[in-house]
């Protein structure tokens, strides 16, 4: 490890959490049912402002005023796939980040065609498990890509994934797993910060997710520093909550706590960022 590098992503993390508490940026969230409550929290406690609303109907008039939008397909239906695809369009024409949670998105056609429809709008990150990501780079949805909404890949499996998808989209792409792995399609980074038992709480990756929204809110030109950064700080307050944690209950609960309390010596002292290539 380069100390150096090391130190130089502990204080890039600690300004943009820093930033974070300070902005308290909006951040827009259609997501699934099961992760609206822990997202919710996970960005306050960043110091972010949460707001879950999903009618096409409120989009004109509230879209425009978040700094970020948060979108996921976990529960996805017909009837809201018209308000994701109207928001994501607003954010692209007026320039606001957006990033897409493709959760799920080899269980089924209808559920890849949304995604790569979304795909195809210009978010600004997109971040997936391993086995998400490996399905949507390629062009046709695969039967049995994955189990449902958890990764049948390690992160690392998808590397190559994750560099294709985001030349061909133009998007960052993150990857979450053991390495959380980031990329432009050029530069690739790994993120080795958290806990294996994160992936025994649910809806932990539809909360990173939303949390790299509201770093992308806060420096938006620089997309990748801020999707590590929101990674890392993630991370880290896995690896904290779970000094006090009995299992995946508790430690939902101590991440948060983790996360509302991390500063900037617990971070730069945990931070642990390689470059992968
Ligand atoms: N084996 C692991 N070791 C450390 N952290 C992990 C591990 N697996 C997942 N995580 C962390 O848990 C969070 C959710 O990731 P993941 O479980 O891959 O997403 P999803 O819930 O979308 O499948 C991320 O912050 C990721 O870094
Ligand atoms: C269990 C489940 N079913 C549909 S969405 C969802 C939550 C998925 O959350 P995550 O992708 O963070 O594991
Ligand atoms: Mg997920």
């Amino acid at each position: 490890m380069d100390p150096q590098a090391e130190e130089q992503w502990g204080s890039k993390a600690w300004q943009l959490l820093s930033l974070v508490r300070a902005q308290s940026p909006l951040v827009q969230c259609i997501t699934n049912f099961v992760s609206m409550d822990i997202v919710a929290n996970t960005l306050l406690s960043a110091g972010a402002s949460p707001a879950m609303l999903h009618a096409a109907e409120e989009l004109p008039d509230f879209t425009p005023r978040a700094a970020a939008l948060c979108l996921n397909v976990g529960t996805l239906s017909p009837s809201w796939l018209p308000a994701m695809n109207a928001a994501a369009k607003l954010c692209s024409e007026l320039g606001t980040p957006w990033v897409l949670d493709p959760v799920a998105v080899s269980a089924s056609a209808f559920r890849f065609d949304a995604c790569r429809h979304l795909l195809s709008l210009r978010p600004t990150v997109v971040r997936g498990n391993a086995s998400e990501i490996i399905a949507l780079a390629s062009a046709q949805p695969h039967a049995n890509a994955s189990k449902g909404v958890d990764s049948v890949h390690e992160s690392m499996d998808a590397v190559e994934a994750a560099k294709l998808l985001a030349q061909t989209s133009g998007a960052i792409v993150a990857v979450s797993g053991a390495t959380d792995i980031i990329t432009d399609g050029n530069r690739v980074v790994g993120a080795h910060n958290g806990v294996a038992m994160m992936q025994k709480i649910t809806a932990t990756g539809c909360s990173v997710t939303a949390l790299i929204a509201a770093f992308v809110a806060i420096d938006k030109s620089h997309a990748l520093d801020a999707t590590v950064s929101a990674l890392a700080a993630f991370g880290i307050a896995g690896e904290l909550g779970m000094k006090m944690a009995k299992g995946p209950a508790s430690l939902r609960v101590h991440l948060i706590d983790a996360l509302y309390g991390l500063d900037e010596a617990a971070l730069n002292s945990h931070v642990n960022i390689t470059s992968l290539c």
